[in-house]
């Protein structure tokens, strides 16, 4: 038995399934999963010492690559100056400074620990504005855990055979409304159905839970103009396309802007953290200016905004970077294209995904189509030849800074050899 099997064992006996967030668990893929010891660059390596070409990066934030000496070296000095403190530091102006000073529709923002987190505070401040309860999400997109968000979700939900999370009340989810992604006449029908009720419409303006699927041409701008004859705020759910699509996210890529931003991953360098902002009227309504309640032990915390600042700072100061991961993301996807022939190659900037279907890819449902059962068989040979890349049919694939032009092209060519195996 190797060392994260054993590992694996004794965490079963103490750990509800053995881990702490569901897709690590290797479920949906009948592996064990590997328990991973340390990382440096675009490598991570398990317990039993093998090395991996990561295209996980821990789930997005590490778009430098791991351990980054500048993100490393700031989280080293601001340890040095103590955890945590509970009261109010100049790294929480110098993050929101930065975050504002990036996002023209984020005039106020508020860090708090995780994108769970960050969605459900947005989603509280759009209620709180507006005076209204129902909220529209889109059908595979994830925004975390929180009651009201386990409709109809992405990510681990969409393995998991619980489509909706047993333990979220009837009330809670009754005020959450699922449109189909890409279909504007989805939210239209809701609109109509529901006048004058809807708070909010949230999306990922690109659906990277459910695979990554991008959005149509006019898909964001009909949403903004949607919500704007609606009276209903607009959230952008930025958690994994913040600072990655471009420095400015997705608003900056499709130019459209929305009225609520989630942040989480980039922002954290790796640390927990996530972030709520957007219009200041809206803003202006959290405490303790407003009425909305919304708290943090550690929200702020001194060593996570050290490690954030700095990884947005390298960002600010590197746009090359963009450049970089931007010609990866085409590479590859040109390089699947040919290597996975009758499969949807799709993705945006550094994010990438073969579905192994044969698509359009466009939505949940087109996105389900996918045989999942090839793609365990995918990834498990990935693996075995030291690639290491989500678990899951309905996760991205992340490329960062680290990463190179022969890392995507043997990346293509072993999946080039899956498919020629797979033939044999
Ligand atoms: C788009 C999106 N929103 C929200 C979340 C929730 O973030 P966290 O896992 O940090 O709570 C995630 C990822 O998990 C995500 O991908
Ligand atoms: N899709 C999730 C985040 O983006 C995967 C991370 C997790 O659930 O552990």
């Amino acid at each position: 038995m190797g060392r994260s099997e054993e590992l694996f064992e004794r965490a079963k006996r103490v750990i509800p399934g053995g881990v702490n967030s569901p897709v690590r668990a290797f479920g949906s893929v009948g592996l064990t999963p590997r328990f991973i010891s340390r990382a440096d660059r675009q490598k991570i390596y398990d317990a039993d010492g093998r090395a991996y070409t990561d295209y996980v990066g821990s789930w997005g934030p590490m778009i430098l690559g791991h351990n980054h000496p500048v993100v490393r070296e700031a989280v080293e000095r601001a340890v040095k100056d103590g955890l945590s403190f509970g009261a109010a530091t100049e790294h929480e102006v110098e993050m929101a400074e930065l975050v504002c000073g990036a996002v023209p529709s984020v005039e106020l923002v508020r860090m708090v620990n995780s994108g769970t987190e960050a969605v459900m505070s947005a989603v509280r401040a759009a209620r709180g504005f507006t005076d209204r309860d129902k909220l529209v999400k889109f059908a595979g997109c994830y925004h975390g855990h929180s009651d009201a968000m386990l409709v109809k979700a992405g990510s681990g939900v969409m393995t998991a055979g619980v489509p909706d999370s047993a333990g979220v009340p009837a009330s809670c989810a009754r005020d959450t409304l699922t449109a189909a992604y890409n279909d504007l006449e989805s939210v239209e029908l809701l609109f109509a159905e529901n006048p004058g009720r809807i708070a909010a419409v949230i999306v990922e303006p690109v659906a990277a839970n459910m695979g990554v699927v991008e959005p149509a041409g006019g898909f964001l701008k009909g949403l903004r103009r949607l919500c704007d004859e609606n009276g209903a705020a607009l959230i952008f759910d930025e958690v994994i396309t913040g600072f990655r699509l471009a420095f400015g996210g997705a608003q900056e890529r499709y130019g459209v802007e929305a009225d609520l931003v989630t942040y989480g991953k980039i922002i954290g360098a790796g640390m927990p953290v996530g972030a709520y902002g957007g219009r200041r009227e809206i803003m202006e309504r959290v405490a303790p200016v407003g009425s909305v309640y919304q708290a943090g032990t550690l929200s702020g915390n001194p060593v996570a905004m050290a490690a954030g600042l700095a990884q947005l700072r390298y960002l600010r100061e590197h746009p090359e970077v963009y450049a970089h991961i931007e010609s990866l993301g085409r590479r590859l996807r040109a390089g699947l294209r040919e290597a996975a022939p009758g499969c949807a190659v799709t993705g945006a900037g550094s994010l990438c995904c073969l579905f192994f279907t044969p698509g359009p890819v466009v939505d949940y449902t087109t996105a389900k189509a996918a045989d999942t059962a090839r793609f365990a068989r995918y990834f498990r040979f990935l693996l075995d030849r030291g690639i290491y890349t989500a678990p899951s049919q309905f996760e991205a694939l992340f490329l960062s800074d680290a990463h190179t032009e022969g890392d995507v092209d043997a990346l293509a060519a072993c999946i080039a050899d899956f498919f020629r195996t797979e033939k044999n």
